[in-house]
């Protein structure tokens, strides 16, 4: 059984997500999903959608096993508690990989670092990242 491990914000889900969860599941036979809190996402503008809604609708794709809400202060804990085969990372990613499998080694996983692939887009106005949806509803609605 190899064990994948997928992480992100995943707030407002599009198809760039699920080619994302889609691309990591094909990594392997089991895929889990840590879905970031809230607090921790300090490099872009926070999410609109609580935890544990964001985890739920996770939970509910096909390519999911397992999705949980991660850690407060310990990005290593779940990784830790799910003791992975790989972990996928996205395509645009800010996280370094050697950085990644540097703590894992100190941390006794033995898990490797892919990097996942990118979904282009396949049609005039497809939105495959949140903040451009968040932008179409400002522009529509605000
Ligand atoms: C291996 C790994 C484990 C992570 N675990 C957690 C976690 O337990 N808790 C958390 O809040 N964020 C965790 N994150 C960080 C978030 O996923 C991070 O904010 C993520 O990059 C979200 O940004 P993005 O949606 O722009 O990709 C983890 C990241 C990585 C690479
Ligand atoms: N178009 C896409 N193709 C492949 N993977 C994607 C795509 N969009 C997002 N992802 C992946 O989904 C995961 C979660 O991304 P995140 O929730 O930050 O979405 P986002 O839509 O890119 O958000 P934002 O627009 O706020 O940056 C990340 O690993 C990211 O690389």
């Amino acid at each position: 059984m190899r064990r994948v491990v997928a992480q992100g914000t995943f707030d407002l889900i599009h198809p760039g997500h699920i080619h994302y969860l889609e691309d990591a599941a094909a990594m392997g036979d089991e895929l889990h999903v840590i879905v970031a809190r809230r607090e921790n996402v300090t490099h872009k503008e926070p999410p609109v959608l609580p935890n544990r809604q964001r985890r739920d609708v996770v939970a509910a794709l096909d390519a999911v096993d397992k999705a949980r809400v991660g850690h407060e202060s310990d990005i290593f804990a779940p990784i830790e508690d799910i003791d992975p085969d790989v972990i996928a990372l996205g395509f645009d990613q800010h996280h370094d990989d050697d950085a990644i499998e540097a703590e894992l080694a100190e941390r006794g996983v033995d898990c490797s670092v892919e990097r996942a692939s990118a979904r282009e887009k396949r049609y005039d106005g497809e939105l495959l990242s949140t903040g451009t949806i968040i932008d179409r509803i400002l522009e529509q609605r605000g």
